[in-house]
């Protein structure tokens, strides 16, 4: 659960309230195109996206998304994270690209149920050929209502699959000794595989101290600096990848989207997402660009890419005319705005204006549903991977 919606009345962020305006103006146009062609023989036929060569052309009648079937995604097993490709069933995001200008959606919660449903099945196999069961322990300080909602959500996608969960629960203003005690205790504790601190951490605290008394061997966020400096050296391989970049390189997997010399541009630098994000799309062989706050003609960049991933926390900040047609998009961001029709009183967005995007791109995640999801089954994952190290399983 979100911490505030956004007012968006006090919007300092301009592109918000203009990619609703945009996407009102868009909704009047295709009405009112697709009124005209009503009376004509079908929308379908005045509407030709199948033979448009410029997707930018039908940019402002395409058809709503949700007459386009929705494709499985191919499901590799757990073992398979990282590197299931190429084998998409019939259908894949370039036959999309052909015939549709509308952007393919990239169900995260889809794929994420398929995973625990495959991890699950390998941790009933590996307990009862084993008796392994594995564990995983979150430590979670202070009062924020996300926060007590992801963890909330890790016990419980840990009780689906059969690993075994550990909670600590501190109050906001424990010591930071506090909070190293408990994972040294984790540390020696052999029925744990995997530890991790929920951030944000209260100001107070020394994220880099604590991140850095996880033992690497159960770093199953791979946020420990051992695990992240191998990320970035070529020859080197990490013993854990952080749960939601790996979620995303698991996406852009799952739905064949090639990504070896393509142009991905990551938006945002953070250490939980972009930086890992934008490491791991060079391991891929993908051509990289960092934009961030202090980047010039930041459109301009994005404007190149194949592939997108967005992780900057400014809701709607990617606009349509930013994206170039075809383009994949991976939205991290998770942000609540104000939203009088919801009975929350706000709705999520992400970081893309996902309205305009997806007239755009040839494939997206929404939000919510897309990476989000995919976090937690990552760390399902880098959990029953790190049982098997341990325990030396295959
Ligand atoms: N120690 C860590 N802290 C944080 C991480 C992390 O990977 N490790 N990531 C985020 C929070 N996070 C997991 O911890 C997380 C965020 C969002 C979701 C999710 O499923 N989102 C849903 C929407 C949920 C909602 O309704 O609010 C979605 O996008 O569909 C899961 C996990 C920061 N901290």
């Amino acid at each position: 659960m979100p911490q505030q919606p956004h007012r968006v009345t006090l919007s300092p962020f301009p592109w918000r309230q203009n990619c609703a305006a945009a996407a009102r103006l868009h909704r009047m146009a295709s009405m009112r195109l697709t009124d005209w062609s009503s009376s004509s023989t079908t929308t379908s036929r005045l509407l030709p996206f199948s033979r448009t060569s410029n997707p930018a052309r039908s940019y402002a009648v395409c058809p709503a998304r949700r007459l386009l079937p929705m494709l499985p995604p191919n499901i590799a097993s757990p073992v398979r994270l990282l590197t299931a490709r190429r084998d998409f069933s019939a259908s894949s995001v370039k036959a999309m690209m052909s015939v549709e200008a509308c952007a393919k959606v990239i169900d995260g919660k889809a794929v994420a149920k398929k995973i625990r449903e495959e991890i699950g099945a390998e941790i009933a196999r590996m307990k009862s050929e084993t008796g392994v069961v594995p564990g995983l322990a979150v430590i979670l300080v202070g009062d924020r209502k996300d926060s007590a909602t992801y963890v909330r959500n890790k016990k419980k996608a840990c009780e689906t699959v059969g690993i075994k969960s550990f909670e600590v629960c501190l109050p906001e203003d424990s010591a930071e000794q506090e909070v190293l005690k408990h994972i040294s205790e984790f540390n020696d504790d052999p029925s744990v595989h995997g530890i991790l601190v929920q951030l944000p951490l209260p100001s107070h605290m020394n994220e880099q101290h604590i991140l850095n008394a996880v033992s690497i061997e159960k770093d199953v966020d791979g946020f420990h600096p051992l695990n992240i400096g191998r990320l970035a050296m070529r020859g080197r391989e990490p013993l854990f990848v952080p749960c939601t970049p790996k979620g995303c390189i698991e996406l852009l997997h799952r739905y064949n989207v090639e990504i070896k010399g393509k142009r991905a541009v990551v938006v945002g630098r953070s250490n939980i997402v972009g930086m890992p994000a934008a490491l791991l799309l060079q391991r891929e062989d993908a051509t990289i660009s960092i934009v961030h706050s202090r980047t010039r003609n930041p459109e301009e960049i994005i404007k190149q890419a194949d592939i997108i991933i967005a992780a900057v926390g400014q809701p709607n900040m990617v606009r349509g005319t930013w994206i170039r047609p075809g383009a994949v998009i991976i939205d991290v961001g998770i942000n609540p705005v104000e939203d009088a029709k919801s009975p929350k009183g706000y709705r999520l967005v992400g970081d893309v204006c996902y309205e305009e995007a997806s007239k755009v791109a040839s494939a997206i995640t929404p939000v919510p549903g897309g990476v989000g999801p995919m976090t937690i089954a990552m760390l399902l994952s880098n959990t029953l991977t790190s049982a098997k190290r341990i325990h030396n399983l295959p």
